[in-house]
C-alpha cells in the first residue's frame, strides 16, 4: 500500500525547548489512524506541520509520496477542526445550498443526495445551519471535505462537545470513508471510544510518536 502521509524526523520548536524532537510515521492510503497524547504534548503542532501552517526545524512531511515543500496536494487534503463550521452557523444557507454552491465553485460533479447520505444528513438537507446540533454541524465540516473529494482527511478533536452516540456515528462514517480508500488521520482524546473503528493508534509523548499496540488502546484516556 502506498503512503498517504509520511513524516520523517520532524523537529519543531516555538522558540523555547523543542515541542517535537524527532517524529517519524507513515499512514498508508485507506488507513484510519488516531493520534493521541496528553494535553500540550504537541498534537496540534504536528497537525500544523502536516498542513503546512508551520515549517519544521528539521525533517520532512510527505503527502502521497511527494515532499510537502514541492507539492502541497491542496486538492487532495482536507482539514476538519473542532469547530470547523460553528463560526458559519448564522450564515443564511441550507446544507443542500452549501453543498451545491461548493460543488459548482469546484466545477465538480457529484450527487448531492448521496454525499448527504454518506454523512447521515440526508433528512436535514433543507435545514438552515443554525437549526443543526453541534454533532450535525461537525458532519457538515466533514461534508465539505467530501465535496472537495479529499483523499486525506485530517481531523482535530472531531468529537469535542458531542455525545457518545453521535461520536460513534461520526467514527462509523470515517471508517466507511477509509473502507472506500480514503485516509483519515484524527487527533482524539477518546481513544477507547474510537478503538472499534480505527486501524492504528499513535501516541505522541516526549516529542516522539510511537505505535500503540491494540491491547493498550483501552487503557489510554
Ligand atoms: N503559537 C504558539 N507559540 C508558542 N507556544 C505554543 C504555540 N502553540 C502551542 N504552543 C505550545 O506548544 C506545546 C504543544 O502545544 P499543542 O497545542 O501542539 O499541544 P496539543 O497536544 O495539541 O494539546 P491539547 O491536547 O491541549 O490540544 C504546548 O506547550 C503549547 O503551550
Amino acid at each position: 500500500m502506498s503512503s498517504a502521509l509520511e513524516a520523517v524526523g520532524l523537529r519543531f520548536s516555538y522558540g523555547d525547548g523543542p515541542v517535537l524532537e524527532s517524529v517519524s510515521f507513515s499512514v498508508a492510503e485507506g488507513e484510519f489512524a488516531a493520534i493521541v497524547g496528553d494535553n500540550g504534548v504537541g498534537k496540534s503542532t504536528l497537525m500544523g506541520l502536516v498542513l503546512g501552517d508551520l515549517v519544521p526545524d528539521a525533517g520532512e512531511v510527505r503527502l502521497f509520496g511527494d515532499p510537502r515543500a514541492t507539492d502541497d496536494h491542496h486538492a487532495d487534503i482536507a482539514y476538519v477542526s473542532q469547530d470547523a463550521v460553528r463560526g458559519y452557523r448564522n450564515f443564511p444557507t441550507t446544507i443542500e445550498e452549501l453543498v451545491s454552491v461548493h460543488l459548482a465553485h469546484l466545477k465538480a460533479r457529484a450527487d448531492v443526495g448521496s454525499l448527504l447520505e454518506t454523512v447521515g444528513l440526508a433528512q436535514h438537507r433543507r435545514h438552515a445551519l443554525r437549526q443543526l446540533s453541534g454533532g450535525q454541524l461537525q458532519r457538515v465540516g466533514l461534508l465539505a471535505a467530501l465535496v472537495k473529494g479529499a483523499r486525506l482527511v485530517l481531523l482535530d478533536e472531531p468529537t469535542t462537545g458531542i455525545d457518545r452516540k453521535f461520536s460513534a456515528e461520526l467514527y462509523r462514517i470515517l471508517r466507511n470513508l477509509c473502507d472506500e480508500g480514503r485516509t483519515v488521520v484524527m487527533i482524539t482524546h477518546h481513544l477507547s471510544e474510537a478503538a472499534p473503528f480505527i486501524d492504528r493508534a499513535l501516541l505522541l509523548s516526549d516529542g516522539r510518536l510511537s505505535e500503540l499496540d491494540p491491547s493498550e488502546w483501552g487503557a489510554v484516556r
